[in-house]
């Protein structure tokens, strides 16, 4: 049996379900050029069917990746399978991933069907998913919790069938590592004609066990790993897929397993998707937490200091986590941010240099020392900015004190015409959001406004991200500067020009529909 483990990605499509702000196209192809980068071999794109947004982000993933097979979710019916080969068919190569449950709880209550329609269903889906391409993946929903009599002979009909690979799901992290290993086993023992499919898994991590159940396939024989960067997904979340691949180039004394990822992508990977999925990475979280390479105690510390593998059992430069040597200061010239941004991984091609170093000295003249972190959140929100924003922050202002209403003012540029405006609030933030409000003469109910800092110390970038709902929509948007009202207001014009994005969009489809009916 070939000990080469196949990769598959969906951060974009089982970690996308979990977002409180639905990601924009732009930025999902953002994260699958990043995955591509990683070595990822499939990247689940997206559920096509279940929005014409996520229709259009698969086609556009379709349409950019070259070096991943892009794939798409459908359930077992025609009309989502259509929906997934019409996004898909861009690709040279492409993945239809069909499936259905399996479980009783699931057949029974959930489908309301017996398990000789779902094994019908299932097998129907397949054979009309390989008119598309010879590249099917079959899912066995909620695997884990399946009498293993109905799981072989699942696993047996899919295979007939036409599926090239077989996916068990572990849908609701039920399973321990000797369980979940004990269900492949068996697999491999009873289902005839196994040998003529790749055995997968994706495991949820309701008991944190996610990673280890995975582990436990790969050596029962699972030959496929699902998961999703920095374990972002339903619920608890999925397997986290750096997690699982560093466990495959740090124990090579334990296993001899192949996997074709570079470590090296790693952090720039899983910042990237916590900073546009804006979902923030635990500190002590393995591998991508900020703590994972810093030692505390003295006697840890007077050990790394002898020797470093006395409590690292792998480096920090191993994932792209490269140790800072030069100081970037307002004196610093752009050969040594276009090498210190190299060293953290990035390329020419993902930034532009002569737009990042004027804002690394704009932030720099602030704030003297510029950290990694700095360069990074300067980078993210570079590649957020929308040259052709339509409302676009010209000034801010704020007075407020104690025992006094805040008073907040804007100058707003909104297309051709620039609009200043004024408002009392609670606070200022509040105050600058009624200004924003006025401004653009359109209310927007916020979800959720969060203040970060990137570093530590007076002086620390200030990080904003605001949720707010429109027309039965979330909208996420970030703000950056050391100032944080200005943060928040760039923050929140963010959400009016995604907005309006959208607006824009509805009604060149209006119009579309209303020149062909007419
Ligand atoms: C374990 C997982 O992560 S599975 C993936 C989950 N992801 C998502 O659900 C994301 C996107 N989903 C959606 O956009 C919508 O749910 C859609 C477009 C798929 C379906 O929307 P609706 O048609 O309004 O149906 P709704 O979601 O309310 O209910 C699901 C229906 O699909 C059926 N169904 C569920 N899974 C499957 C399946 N794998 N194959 C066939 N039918 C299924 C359910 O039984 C239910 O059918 P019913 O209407 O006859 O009771
Ligand atoms: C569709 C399948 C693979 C899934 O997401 C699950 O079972 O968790």
């Amino acid at each position: 049996m070939s000990d080469q483990i196949i990769l598959f990605d969906t951060t974009l499509r089982d970690g996308e379900q979990a977002l409180s702000a639905s990601l924009s196209v732009k930025e999902k192809v953002q994260i699958a050029l990043a995955l591509e980068r990683m070595g990822i071999d499939i990247i689940e794109a997206g559920f096509p069917v279940s929005s014409p947004g996520d229709f259009d982000s698969v086609r556009q993933i379709a349409a950019t990746i070259k070096n991943s097979r892009v794939c798409a979710l459908s359930r077992a019916v025609q009309g989502d399978i259509d929906a997934a080969a019409q996004a898909l068919n861009s690709a040279e190569q492409f993945r239809i991933h069909t499936f259905i449950s399996t479980s009783d709880i699931h057949v029974q209550s959930k489908l309301k069907r017996d398990f000789g329609q779902v094994l019908e269903m299932a097998t129907g889906a397949i054979r009309y998913a390989r008119q598309f391409t010879d590249d099917v993946e079959f899912s066995c929903e909620d695997a884990g919790r399946t009498p293993i009599d109905n799981l072989c002979r699942m696993v047996e009909q899919a295979i007939k069938a036409g599926a090239r690979t077989v996916n068990i799901p572990d849908t609701v992290g039920y399973t321990t590592p000797s369980e979940f290993g004990g269900i492949i086993t068996n697999l491999f023992e009873r289902v005839p004609n196994i040998d003529q499919a790749v055995i997968s898994v994706h495991c949820h991590d309701d008991l944190g066990l996610s990673v280890a159940n995975s582990i436990a396939a790969l050596e029962a024989g699972a030959r496929q790993v699902e998961g999703t960067i920095n374990g972002i997904g339903e619920r608890a979340g999925n397997a986290a897929l750096e997690e699982i691949i560093m466990i495959l180039k740090t124990r090579r004394d334990r296993f001899d397993f192949q996997c074709r990822a570079e470590p090296k992508e790693i952090y720039r990977t899983s910042q990237t998707i916590s900073a546009l999925c804006n979902m923030p990475i635990q500190s002590n979280k393995a591998i991508v937490g900020a703590n994972a390479f810093s030692h505390s105690s003295g006697i840890h510390q007077d050990g790394v200091l002898k020797s470093q593998n006395t409590y690292e059992i792998m480096t920090p430069e191993s994932i792209g986590l490269v140790r800072n040597t030069l100081n970037l200061t307002s004196r610093s010239g752009r050969h040594v941010i276009k090498h210190r941004m190299a060293e953290l991984g990035y390329r020419e091609g993902d930034f532009d240099l002569d737009v990042l170093y004027q804002r690394f000295l704009e932030l720099a003249d602030k704030k003297g020392q510029v950290f990694d972190y700095d360069m990074e959140a300067l980078l993210f929100f570079e590649n957020q900015r929308d040259d052709q924003a339509h409302y676009v922050l010209r000034q801010v202002n704020v007075q407020s004190g104690t025992n006094h209403f805040a008073t907040g003012s804007v100058e707003l540029q909104i297309g051709d015409t620039v609009v200043t405006e004024a408002a009392t609030g609670n606070g200022p933030v509040d105050s600058v959001f009624k200004a924003i409000e006025r401004a653009t003469g359109q209310h927007i109910d916020l979800q959720s406004f969060d203040i970060g800092a990137q570093s530590g110390g007076h002086d620390a970038l200030g990080k904003v991200d605001v949720t707010a709902e429109f027309d039965g929509r979330t909208f996420h948007g970030m703000g950056l500067s050391t100032d944080i009202i200005e943060a928040s207001a760039q923050a929140l014009l963010r959400i009016y020009n995604l907005i309006h994005r959208q607006q824009k969009i509805n009604q060149q489809k209006a119009h579309k529909r209303f020149t062909e009916e007419a």
